[in-house]
């Protein structure tokens, strides 16, 4: 299972949650071993067999661990239950159970076709893991990321309303590949009107990505009919570039609404007033944040009043080495700086993994934070990050100034 865990942190946060599996031979013996790669690619289970597969092992007296329950559903790839007993493997020891009513069940459906099926080894490492997914889940709304490219100051844009650009092409390139990861991305009315953005995913020539974000505006106001960001891309894939209108500033309202259309993970690229409205809400669960060695002196802030009047009320995070390149949470990327990062208000996941069980080699067994008691989805910390989980937004994202 360790060898799982360690196996899973060479995911990507998002949709889906990092999951890791590893065949093991009748004797204890890893000999192979996969992770998922992020929604849409094929589930840790399979990778792993995949390997067993192309290696001409023998599965008839092998184990399967995974870290997440088999899962018994058709989505964006098949039923991981059937890929086992396809391959006709006896016995599977899993960590965590998933909670998902769409995936959930394949530990019951494998039992009744007769293989040895055990549950709860390193349960809370694997639930920590992905303390963040999990407790989307249970608020059942999509996985939010937020993306921040600022000033060494602090800034995302100059004085006059300029941003383009201020992080490098390498720090861009990252951006990109990251829009085409997410199902969608979300601006407010004030990067609409001053950016005027297509919020398209491109590669280095600015040629559209294969896969291209659900591209949404969050404003009250109308968002006119030739803002760039209506524009359609042509793609056969899922949300293939469509435009929403979330004529709201609640943040929970956003959600509700992409959810409802099928969004599971979504990218917030600001402005200010947006990255504020949903810090205050507790709803980031993933900071990428490039930081360019350029100063503005001068013009909007990375993010916005938070209602912070104290530092000890100062919302804290901590470094992810887990879903960036290099497993590295901070990291340079070109000239830039790049900060991955967790709210640290409790949600244990990436403290297991300071002590390095993303990185080959580390100690088997993941270090927990002392915060990290609580199972997934626990209250935020008093004083220790953005306030009310529930709580509304008060600022108006039609106030927000530029972002990139
Ligand atoms: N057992 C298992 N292994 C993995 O590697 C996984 N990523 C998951 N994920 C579960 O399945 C849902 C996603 O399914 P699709 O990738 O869309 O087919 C996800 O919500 C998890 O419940 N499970």
């Amino acid at each position: 299972m360790r060898s799982a865990l360690r196996a899973a942190a060479r995911g990507v946060r998002g949709a889906n949650p990092v999951v890791g599996a590893a065949v093991l031979s009748a004797s204890g013996e890893v000999l192979h071993v996969g992770h998922h790669r992020g929604a849409g690619t094929p589930h840790a289970e399979v990778d792993a067999l995949r390997a067993a597969r192309e290696a001409g092992t023998d599965l008839r007296d092998t184990t399967l661990v995974v870290t997440l329950e088999p899962c018994h559903h058709t989505g964006r790839t098949g039923p991981c239950s059937g890929a086992i007993l396809e391959a006709g493997v006896p016995r599977v020891v899993y960590a965590v159970g998933d909670g998902t009513d769409t995936a959930r069940g394949g530990a019951a459906a494998l039992m009744e076709r007769g293989v040895d099926v055990r549950a709860g080894l390193l349960a809370e490492d694997a639930r920590d893991l992905n303390a963040r997914w999990f407790r989307a889940q249970e608020q059942q709304r999509p996985f939010v990321t937020l993306k921040i490219a600022q000033s060494l100051d602090g800034r995302v844009a100059a004085a006059d309303g300029t941003s383009r650009w201020i992080t490098g092409e390498a720090a861009r390139g990252e951006g990109h590949a990251l829009r085409s990861r997410v199902d969608a991305i979300l601006v407010g009315g004030g990067t609409l009107r001053s950016d005027d953005p297509s919020l398209t995913a491109r590669d280095a020539t600015g040629g559209p990505l294969t896969r291209q974000p659900l591209r949404a505006v969050m404003t009250t106001r109308p968002v006119p009919a030739d803002a760039r960001v209506r524009r359609g891309v042509v793609r056969a894939e899922e949300h293939d570039g469509r435009f929403v209108h979330l004529d709201t500033h609640d943040p929970h309202e956003a959600l509700a609404r992409l959810r409802g259309l099928g969004v599971s993970h979504v990218l917030v690229e600001g402005g200010p007033t947006v990255a504020a409205a949903f810090l205050s809400c507790d709803l980031v669960d993933e900071l990428w944040l490039h930081q360019a060695p350029v100063l503005l002196g001068a013009g909007a802030p990375s993010v916005g009043d938070l209602g912070i009047g104290t530092i000890t009320a100062a919302s804290r995070w901590r470094g992810d080495p887990v879903g960036v390149p290099d497993d590295r949470a901070v990291a340079p990327v070109g000239e830039d700086l790049r900060w991955h990062l967790r709210p640290a208000r409790g949600t244990p996941d990436a403290d297991s993994l300071d002590a390095g069980a993303s990185r080959p080699g580390a100690p088997a067994t993941p270090q927990r934070h002392p915060a990290s008691r609580t199972p997934a989805g626990p209250a935020p910390t008093p004083g220790s990050g953005p306030a009310d989980a529930r709580g509304t937004a008060t600022n108006s994202p039609d106030d927000t100034s530029s972002a990139p």
